[in-house]
């Protein structure tokens, strides 16, 4: 269905970043809510007009539950504004989960860790899979980027710094994106980020909801940088199991070369003992 702009009302402003502003909005016909994020894009060079459209067309096509969901594009010539159709996560982000941890000083269930690391998993082996010739890598994975539905459920989002691996380009062009604290070692050194970056970022996010704190934590690039690519990192707290200790302590592996892939996981027998019951 191609959605105007008017089938919308606009309910409320839920946050700008890089890319530009994010409202909560509900369709006039399904009364169904949805989030519309809008570009300006009449000061963009060419070139990143069309990277922006081709990524929005191949995000519309990534379709998995753990995935929020891209629906359509409007463009409104008049404004120069794109008008980008995302499904609406009604239990907010894990951000906001662990802030009010730290708030409440309580801690996350193991149970709801482990729920997390497998969905953002499957997530992540459809990213990674080769999607007509294209893996896509998130490139941002933490915890503001990932958001709940209303049954405790979540959903990795904000691709806007995601880029294309295709068959005849190896690595992206830029290396240096996404949050410092969950920079890999190898974007560190300034190699090409890849799917292993992603599984990187993936290990500090599941570390974050344990203890509330990326495992490094400095007060400058130079610092972050030695400590990540040293890549020593405190226990989670004594309550959270072993397994998922170790499991940490693979996705959080220096050499990238020893790092798993998400599809590492799949035949995992301690990974599978811990898939939710509903599975
Ligand atoms: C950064 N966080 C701490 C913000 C707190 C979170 N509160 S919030 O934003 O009002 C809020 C409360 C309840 C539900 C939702 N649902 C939601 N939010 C999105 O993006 C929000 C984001 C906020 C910052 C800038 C970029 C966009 C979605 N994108 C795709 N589907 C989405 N569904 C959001």
């Amino acid at each position: 269905m191609a959605y105007k702009l008017n089938d919308f009302e606009v309910l409320e402003l839920i946050g700008s970043g890089s890319f530009g502003s994010c409202y909560k909005v509900r369709c006039k016909h399904t009364h169904e809510l949805l989030v519309w994020k809008v570009i300006d894009y009449g000061c963009m060079p060419e070139e990143k007009k069309q990277l922006l459209v081709t990524e929005v067309t191949l995000l519309r096509d990534l379709r998995h539950p753990h995935i929020v969901r891209y629906f359509d594009r409007i463009v409104c010539k008049e404004t120069k504004q794109l008008y980008i159709l995302i499904e609406y996560c009604p239990g907010g982000d894990l951000a906001t989960v662990i802030k009010s941890c730290i708030k409440s000083n309580t801690y996350v269930e193991e149970r709801f860790v482990w729920r997390v690391f497998h969905q953002l998993i499957s997530a992540l082996q459809t990213c990674h899979s080769w999607i007509s010739s294209t893996i896509i890598l998130h490139r941002d994975i933490k915890p503001a980027n990932v958001f709940l539905d209303d049954g405790g459920n979540v959903k990795l989002g904000d691709f806007g710094l995601a880029c294309r691996l295709d068959a005849d380009q190896p690595g992206c062009i830029e290396t240096m994106v996404g949050t410092p604290f969950y920079m890999s070692p190898e974007v560190m050194k300034g190699e090409m980020y890849n799917s292993k970056s992603d599984v990187w970022s993936l290990g500090c996010l599941i570390y974050e909801l344990c203890s509330l704190k990326p495992p490094f934590h400095a007060q400058n690039i130079k610092e972050l940088a030695s400590k990540v690519t040293k890549g020593r990192f405190e226990r989670i707290p004594v309550h959270y199991s072993d397994s998922l200790q170790r499991v940490l302590n693979h996705l959080l592996l220096v050499n990238q070369e020893q790092r798993p892939s998400v599809f590492d996981f799949i035949c995992d027998s301690v990974i599978l003992s811990h898939l939710p019951s509903e599975s």
